[in-house]
This record gives C-alpha cells, sequence and structure tokens, in this order.
C-alpha cells in the first residue's frame, strides 16, 4: 500500500496548516533483515512527527513496530527510504535520547537513586549536578521513599518507574518505549499511565511509544499509527483529539470510546479480532 493510499477516516491525522517543523520524517522506509530474501518487516512507512507529539504505534504482533522503534533510535538501519532526526539521516543513537523497555533493566547492585542516575555517569557527565533531578523526578512517580533501596526490594510497577526516571534522567527530547508497561498488572498500569502522562505533560518530550493496548494508546496519545500485519505498512493515522489534561475517567466518555471503538473496528476488518 502506497502511502497516498493510507486510510483515511474522520479520525485521520491531518497536519496543521501551519505544521510545526517534523522533528523525525520517514519517507518510503523499509527494512529487511538478513539478504535480499530476508524477511521484509517494515515497507514504505511515511511519516512525519512534530516536537512534543506523543505518538503511539498498535498493530498486530509482528508487524515491526518495534523494528520501526529501534530505527528511531539508531539502533537499526532502514534498508530502503529515508528517515531522518532535524533533517539528518539517524545512523546511531541521537543525542538526547530515553529508551525504555518492558523488561526495566534496572542493575540490581545498585540503589534506585545510583539506577536513575545511570545515564549520567554513562554520559560522562557530573551525577551530582544532576542528582536533584534524579530525586526529583524519583518523587514524581512516588519513589521518594525507596531512592536508596535495591531493586530486588521493590515490586514491578515499581521498578518500572524508576527505569522511566532514568530514561528521563537526561532531559531526553526522544523517549522511545517498548512496551514498558506490558509485564505489569492492570491497576499498576493504569497508574503508570497517568503517571507518564503528568510527565509528559511537564517535559513535553516527543514520545514514541509501542503498545498492543488500544486503551492505553488513546488515553497516552496525540496520535496513533496503526500498523497492518507483516511487512508492517501504516494502515491508519489517528490523531486523538481528547483533552490536554487527561484523567482515567476520560475512559468512560462517549468521545475516549469512540477512538478505541474505530480501532478496534480496524482490527476487526484486519481479520485480527473477531466475536
Ligand atoms: N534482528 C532480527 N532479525 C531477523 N528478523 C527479525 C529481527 N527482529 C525482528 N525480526 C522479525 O521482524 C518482524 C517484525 O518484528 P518486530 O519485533 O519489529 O514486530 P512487533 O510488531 O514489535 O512485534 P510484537 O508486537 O510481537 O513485539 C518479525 O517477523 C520478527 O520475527
Amino acid at each position: 500500500m502506497a502511502a497516498s493510499e493510507q486510510r483515511v477516516s474522520a479520525f485521520s491525522y491531518v497536519p496543521r496548516a501551519v505544521a510545526p517543523r517534523a522533528m523525525i520524517s520517514a519517507q518510503g522506509v523499509q527494512k529487511r533483515y538478513g539478504d535480499a530474501n530476508g524477511l521484509l518487516a517494515l515497507e514504505n512507512i511515511t511519516l512525519d512527527i512534530a516536537e512534543g507529539e506523543f505518538v503511539s504505534l498498535l498493530g498486530p504482533s509482528g508487524c515491526g513496530k518495534s523494528t520501526f522503534l529501534r530505527c528511531l533510535a539508531g539502533l537499526e538501519r532502514p534498508t530502503g527510504g529515508s528517515l531522518l532526526l532535524d533533517g539528518a539521516p539517524i545512523n546511531g543513537p541521537p543525542e538526547k535520547l530515553g529508551i525504555a523497555f518492558q523488561r526495566d533493566a534496572l542493575l540490581d547492585w545498585f540503589s534506585i537513586l545510583e539506577n536513575a542516575l545511570l545515564p549520567a555517569d554513562f554520559g560522562g557527565y557530573d551525577k551530582k549536578t544532576y542528582e536533584p533531578r534524579a530525586r526529583e523526578l524519583l518523587n514524581m512517580v512516588g519513589l521518594k521513599d525507596f531512592t536508596d533501596v535495591y531493586p530486588s526490594a521493590l515490586s514491578g510497577g515499581m521498578r518500572q518507574r524508576a527505569a522511566i526516571c532514568r530514561s528521563l534522567l537526561l532531559k531526553p527530547r526522544l523517549l522511545l518505549m517498548d512496551e514498558p508497561f506490558g509485564a505489569l498488572d492492570a491497576l499498576t498500569r493504569d497508574q503508570l499511565n497517568v503517571d507518564l502522562h503528568h510527565l509528559w505533560q511537564q517535559q513535553r518530550m516527543t514520545v514514541g511509544f509501542v503498545t498492543h493496548s488500544i486503551s492505553e494508546a488513546v488515553f497516552l496519545s496525540t496520535r496513533i499509527v496503526v500498523f497492518s500485519a507483516r511487512p508492517g505498512k501504516i494502515a491508519e493515522d489517528i490523531h486523538v483529539d481528547l483533552p490536554d489534561d487527561r484523567k482515567l475517567a476520560v475512559r468512560d466518555t462517549p468521545d475516549f470510546i469512540r477512538y478505541t471503538q474505530h480501532i478496534r473496528g480496524l482490527f476487526e476488518k484486519m481479520g485480527l479480532i473477531h466475536d
């Protein structure tokens, strides 16, 4: 499906008349693993992402969401098309990048505060300079009293909160998250959705977020890019026009439900879910 054939509906993303310059610009991005006969994971991905957008990638398992995220992180290279950050090709992990994955990857022999400070360590920055920010972030997500505790003493949700603080330590312009809440129970996941929404509201970093949850995507995003089955193509690019300051109760509103129904309908049409 060519970019021009992408689905357009009442929900579709329409760039604003005076659009801010794209921070990320993908033009016909293709990713094939292996040689010329290898597996085609992504085909013809074309989209621009402006600074400060919260973009979720939704789609069936194996459709290339993580592959696209890894291309954005400079951990994989597209095999076709162009992928630009601030107008320059992404040839490696960009500066000011924050990453969070499903496994929190905290280091068990460091305290929570030390874990949150690791990016300063790795980046060769003075840890003392960043300590107030690490403490502020940990405070914001309810870990104020756990800064000196080791990860093994924390629940999965608390660990993931600490991991998110770590990814935000250096004030990333771009935060890439691959199913960061996938392993958490529903209540903890709800709370972390709220926490992440608050963090995004305050810091306004650009976020690329991979999830399998339609409701999580609608709650968090300003925009949802729905991929079709492999090779991943954009099935629909949806602008989420919900209040900027979202509380969990927004999920009970007719507007929210219209979005979740619409996306479920797309997956039904793709034959991915049925009653
Ligand atoms: N390093 C790799 N080498 C070869 N094939 C790969 C590699 N990484 C991913 N793939 C394949 O590329 C396709 C897309 O994988 P990817 O992980 O990007 O999908 P996804 O949409 O994130 O899947 P899921 O939702 O299940 O996590 C899959 O068929 C996968 O097997």
